[in-house]
């Protein structure tokens, strides 16, 4: 039986089979001197290709005999052969060459009267850029913990389709221990060599995200992965809310290369929070004074496992745990801009998306109803709140994005905000009835909303976008919201706004906030069983799908490429795909 590969013991893959297995083959480390024609041709390899290439195309490369001094040189700069060795793939034996760049295999056959088109047509490779694994492979008996009949390597390679990345799994076998150690080795050692990608990852799971699901995803789909590429996991399983950013401002962090969540929205920003709370403290930042942020020291990485995971699907254009931890794995960084939260010149919380009004109400009432089922207490608080939609009368003011301001660098966009937001002529001001007020700093994607709550709105653009609703009948409000799901366009509505800003100023101006609302529900309800969130005064606002309580005016910065995530942008990785399949 062979050992199943994601179970193997990545750390001691190597010594435990050196111990074990003595017998030895002879393998042909390629010298610079002995190359033949397999030296000449590589060229750097294209950074956006990650299937194989057909033969056709190393042929064509590979034809070119006299070679230049500087096409030459390129190939030792860039693909400098390490070793080379004969394993068996699929059912034919294979001549195997590893370079800086890639491993390169073709079938060993004899000859045809054509030539050797045939032999180079089946020559494939895989860039090492996509690899993030290498085990030693061994056949098993049931219940055989370690030892074994060595029987190869096997190489995990990451392989994109669309949006999604999943692993990929390439054997190569030969049962030669001396033969399998140097090209275990040196393939590590290449590895290794990939700075972006973190060896040591500290874990926060939310056993009460969604479903509860979320330590199962962790188990059964993201631990084996990096257990493939040798990360270190220190994982935390979350008691309480806040558990996690107590973790963050107390503990060493000195050892970790990032930070991974497993969980929803909510969790996310409790987690972003707390890395940005902690960056501020190390760096001596008064949070209790408008002060201008330093960016989070560590990345972090985004499992989805909680009911609408906007962030995580925003960062990785879909909701799939194994693509979130392969960009995990692969160390693809994405900056992101990050809002702030503050009251008084004091700070709340970071984050990036919030919603004043019908989304602040929704939520909170939702949140007094959690002993209902997840998806029945959201429909629930949607209906009860259209049901007694009610405009807020506020004072709403914010800062529109200036042309010029948007080119400038982000360090000096920061301070040049923090002058314009100190300067009262720089605001735009209105006051009126609003049903809705949402400020985004992502685009926010999410089941509900495919193209984004804020579609125009990018990862790392510099802006948020601000979408008002102002007073009106409950079937346009309705409208509204259901073109959210739809092809039409949800702003094209007399009584929506939208502005690209880069600070909001709210402050709710009646005085029935929604501590009246609770009175009204408590009538309905069982209120010594219900927990009584809100404060006498103090206005809802649903802040990345957490209940928010301010008391009077809030006041809502942008931080433009705050935070680095794990992940792409994917209009970048869109485009490149359309590209592709252009070619
Ligand atoms: N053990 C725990 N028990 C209860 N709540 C927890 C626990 N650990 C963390 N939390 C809190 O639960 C809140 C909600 O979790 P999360 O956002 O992950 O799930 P969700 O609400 O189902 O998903 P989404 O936000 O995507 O709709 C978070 O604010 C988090 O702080």
């Amino acid at each position: 039986m062979f050992e199943s590969p994601r179970k193997s013991n990545a750390r001691n893959a190597w010594s435990e089979s050196q111990e074990e297995l003595s017998e030895a083959e002879p393998v042909s480390t390629v010298s610079k001197g002995n190359r033949g024609k397999k030296k000449k041709k590589r060229s750097q390899p294209q950074q956006t290709e990650r299937r194989s290439v057909s033969a056709s195309q190393f042929c064509a490369e590979e034809s070119f005999d006299r070679e230049d001094e500087q096409s030459e040189k390129r190939y030792t700069d860039y693909d400098e052969p390490i070793v080379r060795g004969i394993f068996q793939i699929g059912k034919k034996s294979h001549d195997v060459l590893l370079t800086s760049m890639r491993v390169t295999w073709s079938p060993i056959q004899p000859e045809t009267p054509t030539g050797q088109s045939e032999t180079l047509r089946r020559t494939e490779y895989v860039e090492l850029k996509d690899v993030f694994g290498v085990k030693v492979k061994r056949r098993r008996s049931a219940g055989q913990e370690t030892g074994g009949t060595l029987l190869g390597i096997t190489l995990f390679q990451c392989k994109k389709k669309g949006p999604k990345l999943k692993d990929h799994a390439i054997h190569f076998n030969n049962m030669s221990v001396d033969h399998c150690e140097i090209w275990f080795k040196k393939i590590k050692e290449i590895l290794s060599g990939f700075q972006n990608r973190p060896k040591s990852l500290k874990v926060f799971v939310n056993p009460a995200s969604h479903k509860k699901e979320a330590y199962q995803i962790y188990r059964d789909d993201v631990a084996p992965l990096f257990q493939l590429a040798d990360i270190k996991a220190d994982v935390t399983i979350t008691e309480r809310k806040g558990h996690a950013l107590s973790i963050l401002k107390e503990s060493n962090l000195d050892g970790y290369d990032g930070v991974v969540v497993v969980g929803g929205d909510g969790s996310v920003a409790e987690v972003a929070h707390g890395l940005l709370l902690r960056a501020q403290m190390d760096a001596g930042r008064d949070t209790d004074s408008m002060f201008t942020p330093v960016r989070a020291t560590l990345p972090l990485g985004l499992i989805p496992a909680g009911s609408t995971d906007m962030v995580a699907c925003s960062v990785h254009g879909i909701r799939h745990p194994v693509t979130a931890a392969m960009h995990i794995i692969m160390g693809h960084h994405q900056e992101v801009d990050v809002c702030s939260f503050s009251c008084l010149s004091r700070l709340l919380r970071f984050g990036f998306s919030a919603m004043f009004g019908f989304g602040g109400r929704t939520l909170a009432l939702a949140e007094r109803h959690r002993w209902m089922p997840p998806g029945q207490r959201r429909e629930f608080a949607v209906i009860k709140t259209l049901a007694n939609l009610k405009p807020e009368d506020c004072e709403l003011s914010y800062l529109p994005v200036k042309k010029v301001q948007t080119e400038t660098l982000d360090s000096v966009k920061n301070e040049s905000l923090k002058d314009d937001i100190e300067e009262e002529e720089s605001w735009t001001t209105t006051r009126g009835l609003f049903l809705n007020v949402s400020i985004m700093a992502i685009p926010c994607l999410c089941s509900m909303a495919p193209r984004g709550l804020a579609p125009n709105t990018r990862l790392n653009n510099g802006s948020m976008a601000l979408i008002t609703a102002a007073n009106t009948s409950r079937s346009e409000f309705i409208k509204h919201l259901k073109r959210y799901n739809s092809v039409n366009n949800q702003f094209s509505f007399s009584f929506v706004e939208t502005q690209t800003v880069w600070a909001v100023r709210l402050r709710p101006c009646s005085q029935s906030s929604w501590s009246d609302d609770i009175a009204e529900d408590n009538r309905e309800y069982d209120f010594k069983n219900t927990p009584i969130i809100s404060s006498e005064g103090a206005y809802p606002w649903n802040v990345d799908g957490d209940l928010l309580e301010a008391p009077s005016e809030l006041l809502i910065r942008l931080h433009p490429q705050l935070l680095t995530l794990f992940g792409v942008d994917i209009e970048e990785a869109e485009e490149a795909h359309i590209k592709c399949s252009c070619i």
